[in-house]
This record gives C-alpha cells, sequence and structure tokens, in this order.
C-alpha cells in the first residue's frame, strides 16, 4: 500500500522531503544503527539535499550509495554522485569512506559490464534504510527503463545499460529486487509534466510501461508529490 503526501509546490516538496531524510536518519542513529540511503538523482532530489541541513544527524556515521549513475568520468557534471556532493555531502562533511559512489568510466573497468559486476561487491548485504527514487516522465525509476529487459533481472544486483532512451546512453542502476529490499522507499516527483506517469504507477501501470509502479519498501512506500504531479490523481 502506497502512502500519497502532496505538497502544493516544487520548493515546498523539497523542503518537506529533506526535513523527512533527517528525521528518518536521526532516528535509524537514536536507535543505534549506522542508516544507509540510496539516493537518486533528478530535479527534485538535487533540489531537496540543498535543503538538507541539522546536527541532529551525525553526518559522519550514513552511509551513501547510489541508485543508478551515468556512466561517464569521475567528477562529471553529468553525474548523479557529482550532484549529490555538490548540494550537501561535501557542505555536511560526509567521509569519502561513507560514498559509496558507482564506477566512472574513467576507473579503468574492462567493460560496462565488468564495472556494473565490481559495484554489486561494494553494496551491504542489510536492507537499505531508505531508498529515494525521482521518476521520469517516462516512468523510468533508477536507470530502469519501460519495456527494457533489466527490470526484470533478478540475478545481477547492479546492472548495466549500453542505450538509454536519456542520455546519457551508458549507465549502471540497482536492480528492483536490491532496491526494493529497501525499510522505506520514497518516489519523489515534481511537475505536471510527471502527472501521467504518477497517475499510470498509482493506477493501473505496469512495471514494463511504468516502471515506478513496481517500487516498494517493505516496511513503507511514499510518493512526495507536489500538485502538478498530483494533478492526474482523482481524489
Ligand atoms: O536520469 C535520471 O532521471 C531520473 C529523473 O530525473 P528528472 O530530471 O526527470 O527529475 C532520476 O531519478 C535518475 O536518478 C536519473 O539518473
Amino acid at each position: 500500500m502506497s502512502t500519497v503526501l502532496t505538497s502544493p509546490d516544487a520548493e515546498t516538496l523539497a523542503a518537506v522531503i529533506a526535513q523527512r531524510m533527517v528525521d528518518l536518519l536521526a532516528d535509524v542513529q537514536r536507535a543505534g544503527r549506522t542508516p544507509s540511503v540510496v539516493l537518486t538523482g533528478g530535479t527534485i532530489a538535487i533540489a531537496a539535499y540543498r535543503h538538507v541541513e541539522g546536527d541532529t544527524v551525525d553526518w559522519t556515521d550514513v552511509d551513501f550509495y547510489w541508485g543508478d549513475e551515468r556512466f561517464v568520468p569521475a567528477g562529471h557534471a553529468d553525474r548523479n554522485d557529482q550532484q549529490a556532493r555538490d548540494a550537501f555531502l561535501t557542505r555536511l562533511g560526509v567521509p569519502a569512506h561513507r560514498q559509496h559512489a558507482m564506477p566512472a568510466s574513467d576507473e579503468g573497468f574492462p567493460s560496462i559490464g565488468a564495472a556494473a559486476d565490481a559495484h554489486a561487491e561494494v553494496l551491504p548485504e542489510a536492507p537499505f534504510d531508505l531508498v529515494l527514487h525521482g521518476m521520469g516522465p517516462d516512468g523510468h525509476i533508477a536507470s530502469l527503463f519501460p519495456g527494457f529487459p533489466q527490470l526484470h533481472e533478478t540475478e545481477r544486483r547492479v546492472v548495466d545499460v549500453t542505450d538509454s532512451p536519456k542520455p546519457p546512453p551508458q549507465r549502471l542502476s540497482l536492480t528492483l529486487p536490491v532496491l526494493n529490499n529497501a525499510r522505506s522507499v520514497w518516489l519523489v516527483v515534481a511537475g505536471e509534466g510527471k502527472a501521467d506517469a504518477v497517475a499510470r504507477a498509482l493506477g493501473d501501470g505496469t512495471v514494463d510501461d511504468t516502471p515506478a509502479s513496481g517500487a516498494h519498501g517493505t516496511a513503507e512506500t511514499v510518493w512526495l508529490i507536489d500538485a502538478a504531479a498530483a494533478s492526474g490523481l482523482s481524489v
């Protein structure tokens, strides 16, 4: 069962996502564990990261992973890890050893497939505490695109994509079984251009036509969206 929480606009939504994230991380640390978070790229997520602040969280004691990455050189402005560093990880002093970035194209892997397999070794066995998903207008999450075979991967934990319909074409992505093993899965979506995909994902969409419809957490699945993205939902 998904919960839908609607904010009036994208800026308010960004602040709401950030506060919820801080609260969740603080709760996990109070329970005596090191939180593990899977970050997403995308417009509203990066806006939310800029709002993340506060000393209720020990930022040296949070493990950050990424749900997908653009397979371009390290430090490239297109990379989701670089955008997150610029938005909050550097500002908050998250140490490098807590940033479990996906491989980059200039790191000497013999192939993108080998890079995917190497990253699978970096992932924890324990479930993630929180997975954040952005969603494209086509309903894609991470780099799992409508109709693509990677949506049905059950053996590999990390897959390579070499023909992404959204540039850049080469990407790495966690798979749905790994992502859905998280306790909390939040889908963060803003803008009217995503309203149809939101309605499909929460309605009669399938994983193949709307990959976001296949995103679920083991404890909670929360859609954090703005009014424009919610405009296709019946009240
Ligand atoms: O390519 C990607 O797109 C989605 C959504 O991005 P947006 O700019 O339409 O908000 C993002 O969730 C994913 O991580 C990213 O690699």
